[in-house]
């Protein structure tokens, strides 16, 4: 299939991957879904065991889901045939690995390594592809060390190249699996600021996958995975104030699904005590969530008015839109038992928009 300049980049819906071993299924993706627009960099992040690298594995070509759906730059990646799929991964894709080893040849310079990358996929030749390897490695800031082999580099200027090599193909997304993984703090930071301005330079759409949540100061948007799904999102900008100030802002989100599931932080559960059902009210501006399993909590929820518009703190408020702040980690599925009939009571929607000291993008 064609490459699209038009619709996400990498659109994830649905998406389910099951492993079995040793006769035991683990869904390691249990309805994943993920839109990423074409220029945009995103940070998925989770913690061991979430599903992180199941994901990459996925959208890189090299594994396919059990169910649903996925593409990335037009290409449907459960259709796509071997043909297909070796073309995806040597012009469409760019992917930055963790180890060193996986990213470059050992015996080959810095030079080579690029030059390499469109050798194998035959994009360009001679002068052509010579003013390619110089830009690229300018660009990454490695042209001081074009000619030493990776041993002969430092951790960080190893990654610099490793970008170098995925986007020597000019791929239209780069995926990053814990691109900073082996690298100090500081080293780290640079190279995730290598990463922005090549999204920035060159528009390439970038999707970097880590447990590391202080990635998430050098990207616009993470989204946080949790048991194989998203859960929460945030999203940060730069707003101007009526004194003409400069403010971060972070804003966190809950994710709601195609049917209108979504995850409630897993502090949210834990101060109300929710567990097997809650009661739910809709009102004009927002959805109402009280603890169900409780005689106590069924009279808290049916003694309330829609007038009644003080904070109360037994009760977690979310705008009907979705667009609601929780913060923190999430529990799986809680709105799979919800009761609808729940009594009503207005809440102030808790949104979230937190001036944001560290260095935000
Ligand atoms: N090939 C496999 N066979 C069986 N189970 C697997 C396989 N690959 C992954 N899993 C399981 O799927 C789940 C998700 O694994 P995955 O590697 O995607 O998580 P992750 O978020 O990348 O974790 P980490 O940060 O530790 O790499 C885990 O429970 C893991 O044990």
């Amino acid at each position: 299939m064609a490459d699209t300049l038009t619709g996400p980049h990498i659109l994830c819906t649905d998406l389910v991957r099951i492993f079995t071993a040793d006769g035991v299924e683990v869904q390691a993706l249990q309805g994943l879904n993920l839109r990423v627009e074409p220029g945009e960099m995103v940070a998925v992040i989770g913690a061991s065991g979430s599903g992180k690298s199941t994901l990459l594995t996925i959208l890189s070509g090299l594994d396919t889901a059990t169910a649903g759906s996925a593409s990335v730059a037009g290409h449907d990646l459960l259709a796509m045939r071997s043909r297909e799929r070796v073309q995806y991964r040597r012009r469409t894709v760019g992917f930055v690995w963790q180890q060193t080893s996986r990213n470059l040849l050992p015996y080959l310079t810095a030079a080579e390594n690029v030059a390499l990358a469109m050798n194998v996929a035959g994009t360009s030749r001679g002068a052509a592809r010579a003013a390619r390897v110089d830009e690229l490695l300018e660009l990454l800031r490695v042209d001081d060390v074009r000619d030493r082999r990776p041993a002969e580099l430092s951790g960080g200027q190893q990654q610099r190249v490793a970008i170098a090599v995925a986007l020597a193909n000019d791929p239209l997304v780069l995926l990053a699996d814990e691109p900073t993984g082996e690298l100090d703090e500081a080293t780290s930071a640079a190279v995730l600021e290598a990463m922005r301005s090549v999204n920035e330079e060159l528009g390439v759409t970038t999707l970097i996958v880590t447990h590391d949540p202080t990635v998430s100061g050098h990207v616009r948007r993470t989204v946080q995975i949790r048991d194989g799904r998203t859960s929460t999102e945030v999203l940060r900008s730069t707003r101007v104030d009526e004194h003409g100030a400069e403010e971060h802002v972070a804003e966190e989100f809950a994710v709601l699904d195609r049917v209108g599931r979504l995850q409630l932080p897993h502090e949210f559960v834990q101060r109300l005590d929710l567990r097997d059902r809650v009661r739910l009210a809709l009102e004009p501006d927002h959805v109402g969530v009280w603890p169900g399993s409780t005689a106590s909590g069924a009279d808290a929820a049916a003694g309330r008015r829609s007038d009644d518009a003080a904070a109360e703190p037994s009760a977690a408020g979310l705008p009907a839109d979705g667009s609601v702040a929780p913060t923190g980690d999430s529990l799986a599925d809680p709105a799979d038992d919800l009761l609808s009939d729940a009594s009503r009571a207005p809440r102030r929607a808790p949104r979230h928009a937190a001036p944001d000291d560290e260095e935000s993008r």
